[in-house]
C-alpha cells in the first residue's frame, strides 16, 4: 500500500447527509479537500508569484458513510508534470475505503499554466516518503 505523508480526521456534519442518512457525493470531495490543504500546510511552501487551481476532480465510491462514523483521508502526490501535478486522495471510514479519488493542480502566474517552480518540487521531494513519478 502507497505511503501518505498527510491524514487527517474528518467529523462527519449533520448538513453533510442526504435523506437516506448517507454522506452526499459531493461532500467527498470537500473532505479531499481538507486533506489536500493540509498537505500544502505541510509544504511549507510560500506561495509567492502564482498560485495553484483546481482543474480535474474524480471519485470512485466504495461504500456508504453515515453519521458518527470514524472518517480518516489520506493524500499525497502521485505524478508531477511541467505545469500541473496529480494527487490521489483515500477516504477511510471505521477502517474501511469508502472512497479514493484523483485531483490535478495546475501552478498559475499572471492566470495562466506556468511551470512548477523548483522550491515547490523540492518541497514534495521532502514530504514525500514513496517515489513520485516526474519529480
Ligand atoms: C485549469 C486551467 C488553468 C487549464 O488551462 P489551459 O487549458 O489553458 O491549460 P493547458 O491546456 O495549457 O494545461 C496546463 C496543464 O494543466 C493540465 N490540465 C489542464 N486541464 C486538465 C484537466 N481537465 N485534467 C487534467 N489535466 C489538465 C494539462 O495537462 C497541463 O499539464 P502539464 O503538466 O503538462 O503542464 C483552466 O482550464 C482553468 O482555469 N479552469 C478552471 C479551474 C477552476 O475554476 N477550478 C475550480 C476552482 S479552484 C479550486 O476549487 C481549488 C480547490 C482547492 O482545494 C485548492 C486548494 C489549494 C489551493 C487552491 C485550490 C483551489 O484553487
Amino acid at each position: 500500500m502507497s505511503d501518505f505523508p498527510v491524514c487527517v480526521h474528518i467529523d462527519v456534519r449533520f448538513r453533510d447527509l442526504d435523506p437516506l442518512g448517507h454522506v452526499n457525493n459531493a461532500v467527498y470531495l470537500s473532505y479531499a479537500e481538507t486533506a489536500r490543504v493540509e498537505y500544502f500546510l505541510r509544504l511549507g511552501y510560500e506561495v509567492g508569484s502564482g498560485n495553484f487551481i483546481l482543474a480535474r476532480a474524480e471519485v470512485d465510491y466504495r461504500r456508504p458513510i453515515v453519521l458518527h462514523d470514524d472518517v480518516r483521508v489520506m493524500t499525497r502526490v502521485s505524478k508531477m508534470g511541467n505545469s500541473s501535478f496529480r494527487m490521489i486522495f483515500e477516504v477511510w471510514a471505521n477502517g474501511e475505503l469508502a472512497a479514493r479519488g484523483e485531483t490535478v493542480q495546475v501552478w498559475l502566474e499572471q492566470g495562466k499554466p506556468s511551470p512548477l517552480p523548483e522550491a515547490l518540487r523540492q518541497a514534495i521531494r521532502r514530504l514525500e516518503s514513496d517515489p513520485v513519478e516526474g519529480l
